[in-house]
């Protein structure tokens, strides 16, 4: 392991070295009128520099009186070499003089988040929307999930150090960056919880309690921080704020105490309180507890927040109207030694323990607090649904709905996964009918239908909302049972999947066939797109939009895979191929895409048609990451994550 507090050489290689005449000539000589922010660092000058264009820039100068020094000033222009990602800010360079150390990174016009949040500075003018909020919370979260577990191309990993919302950064478009790498470490590079022994630094009201107690470093410690700046977002307060009453002083203290008190609501910051969903405020109220749990191998890691976070934004925008179980979900409840006794008994059903857990909803929201807090007297509610009869066996209620979302303001609750029975099946295809039949293969036949958005029953001809029933020979299931395959679909549930509503076992079902009912989606799926005589040719941002959205899914799936219960079979074997339930199709806004299998993929993005329009990087770029799937070692090719993030990069690069 190195480690950036030795003296590495400043590694320059990709950042320009600039004389003190340049950063002078940027500064106007280090006016006073360009100062933009002061750190411990130093002052942070708004510049320009010529590089045959103009170029604004933020300088940031060593204060000769700053307890930072030299050992600060070369971890970043280290860390800032090795690590380059849409959601850090770059090194543009650095100036090295006897007397003065100098950084000059890109320029962020919106400044620093903390700002934002609580008023202040030039930048502030307006409180800033939960949506926004919410987006911004992701990114940073995606720059610390890059940072932790870097890349096949960049392997390195690295723990921050000093997460808080003034290290997060705002460009023009409210896109986020994280900043400041000066306290950085380079970790260990497999196990998350592996650590180094350290002085201890960072900010105050941002400190893992536990790194302050032992001086053992991970990464945790950074999912502790990013936990306060997920309060910091939902309550419009200052991680430390000495102003009011002395329990209220630290945030985390202050809003776990809240939380466990069902009072959460009372901290929100009143101006977003109206705008955030019920569904997407209890998931983030549970990730951001779960960060800030005293032992930091039950926190989650920056990957499982980037996820479940962005599954929050989808309840947020209403993609996912209906409860969806996240497969993050399992390490909520499922912590080690914890027991379930007191949660459900044990059901008839194969559903292992962790799968009831996942299912039921979590019962607890931080191990740490007492069961008391209205987000946990909410997800009792629905585990009392489906709670097992006293045989022990699970029970439906009487729509055959088996587990329920008790949305606020007594709205009707939505199935989240529904038993159909057969006869509703055949009130939906019109008895199968023919005229019905969308796609017809050696196990699989698709009918469309309607189906009430609420109830998930039976509704006319093109009223409600439209499904796809598909009828499945026992064949195409492989050898799986069925309560492996119904575990899997719970499960299964991502914006950039195909959404299950349900399925029907019915014995009057035709030879024993399985039924599945998913969404229907509008513009079919790809390949009619890219290979339909006629077909209006999609663009290039739209074709690099739906490979990223297909990867999220896939990525997705891997993800629920790795899950212990799902060790037994691999998610894409099974998922794409043999169940067919995730066949991911291209909805309504191409917003939530996918393809049908890898070797689509590569025909999208090499499609000879395309390549004028292609900006020749990017083409360069895909092309290279197509070779790089293709490998024929296995283990060269990159994960899917990799896959995403790389697309994820083409993409800003082009339209930036
Ligand atoms: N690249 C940038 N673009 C725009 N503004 C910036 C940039 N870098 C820093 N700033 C502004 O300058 C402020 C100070 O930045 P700096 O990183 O030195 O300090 P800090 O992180 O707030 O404090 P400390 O260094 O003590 O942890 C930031 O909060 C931000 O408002």
């Amino acid at each position: 392991m190195s480690d950036c507090d030795g003296s590495p050489s400043t590694s320059s290689s990709s950042s320009r070295r600039f004389s003190l005449a340049d950063i002078q000539s940027a500064t106007d000589n280090f006016s006073d009128e360009l100062v933009i922010g002061q750190g411990g660092f130093g002052k942070v000058y708004k510049g320009s520099i010529s590089d045959g264009e103009s170029m604004t820039v933020a300088v940031k100068r060593l204060n000769p009186r700053s307890r930072q020094g030299a050992r600060e000033f070369r971890t970043e222009i280290e860390m800032l070499s090795r690590f380059r990602y849409p959601y850090l800010v770059s090194l543009i360079g650095y100036c090295e003089e006897p007397d003065e150390m100098i950084l000059v990174y890109e320029y962020m016009p919106r400044g620093n988040f903390a700002d934002h949040l609580h008023r202040s500075g030039k930048n502030y003018s307006a409180p800033l929307p939960w949506l926004r909020r919410l987006r911004i919370c992701i990114d940073a979260a995606r720059g610390l999930d890059y940072l932790h577990t870097g890349t096949s191309i960049q392997p390195d990993r690295a723990i921050h150090r000093d997460v808080k919302s003034s290290n997060i950064l705002l460009d023009h478009n409210w896109d986020a960056k994280i900043s400041d790498f000066g306290l950085s470490k380079l970790g260990p590079e497999d196990q998350a919880y592996s650590h180094v022994s350290t002085e201890v630094k960072g900010t105050f009201g941002y400190l893992d309690p536990e790194y302050y107690l032992t001086r053992r470093l991970t990464r945790k410690s950074d999912v502790y921080a990013f936990g306060v700046v997920m309060l910091e977002a939902l309550c419009g307060r200052p991680a430390v704020d000495l102003s009011g009453d002395e329990e209220q002083w630290g945030l985390a203290g202050w809003a776990q105490y809240c939380i466990g008190e069902g009072t959460v609501d009372e901290i929100i910051d009143p101006s977003v309180k109206e705008e955030i969903k019920q569904d997407c405020l209890m998931d983030f109220v549970q990730i951001a507890v779960e960060c800030l749990r005293n032992i930091p191998r039950k926190r989650p890691t920056m990957a499982e927040i980037v996820v479940r976070l962005e599954f929050a934004l989808a309840m947020q925008e209403g993609k996912n109207s209906y409860k969806i179980v996240k497969p993050a979900k399992l390490d909520l409840a499922l912590q080690e030694g914890e027991d379930s006794s007191d949660v459900v008994k044990p059901a008839k059903m194969t559903f292992s323990r962790k799968v009831q857990r996942y299912f039921l909803g979590t019962t607890s929201v931080n191990s740490d607090t007492k069961p008391t807090s209205k987000v946990q007297r909410n997800h009792s509610s629905i585990s009392n649904s489906i709670l097992p009869d006293k045989d022990g066996a699970m029970s439906n209620n009487q729509d055959g709905v088996l587990a329920q979302e008790l949305p606020s303001g007594g709205q009707t609750p939505t199935p989240s996964f529904k038993q159909f029975t057969f006869t509703e099946l055949k009130s939906i295809t019109k008895n199968f009918s023919n005229e019905r039949i969308l796609s017809k293969g050696s196990h699989v036949v698709a009918f469309k239908g309607w189906i009430d958005e609420k109830t998930y029953n039976p509704s006319e001809f093109g009223v409600g909302m439209a499904v796809v029933v598909k009828e499945i020979t026992p064949n195409g299931f492989q050898d799986l049972g069925l309560s492996q395959i119904l575990e899997f679909l719970r499960n299964c549930s991502h914006p950039n999947l195909v959404k299950i509503l349900g399925y029907c076992t019915s014995e009057y079902s035709r030879d024993y066939n399985m039924f599945l009912v998913h969404e229907y989606m509008q513009k079919g799926s790809l390949d009619n797109h890219l290979f339909r005589k006629g077909a209006e040719p999609l663009s290039w941002p739209i074709r690099l939009k739906i490979a990223i959205g297909a990867a999220r899914g896939i990525a997705f799936l891997h993800t629920i895979a790795k899950q212990n219960m799902y060790s037994e079979f691999e998610a894409s074997d099974i998922l794409l191929d043999k169940i067919l339930v995730c066949r991911r199709e291209v909805d309504e806004d191409w917003a939530r895409t996918s393809l049908s299998s890898s070797g689509k993929l590569k025909s999208t993005l090499m499609g000879m048609e395309l390549q004028e329009r292609i900006p020749s990087r990017a083409a360069r770029q895909v092309a290279q990451l197509v070779l790089q799937c293709l490998n024929t070692e296995l283990r060269s090719r990159p994960s899917m994550e990799e896959v995403l993030f790389n697309l994820e990069t083409i993409e800003k690069g082009t339209s930036s």
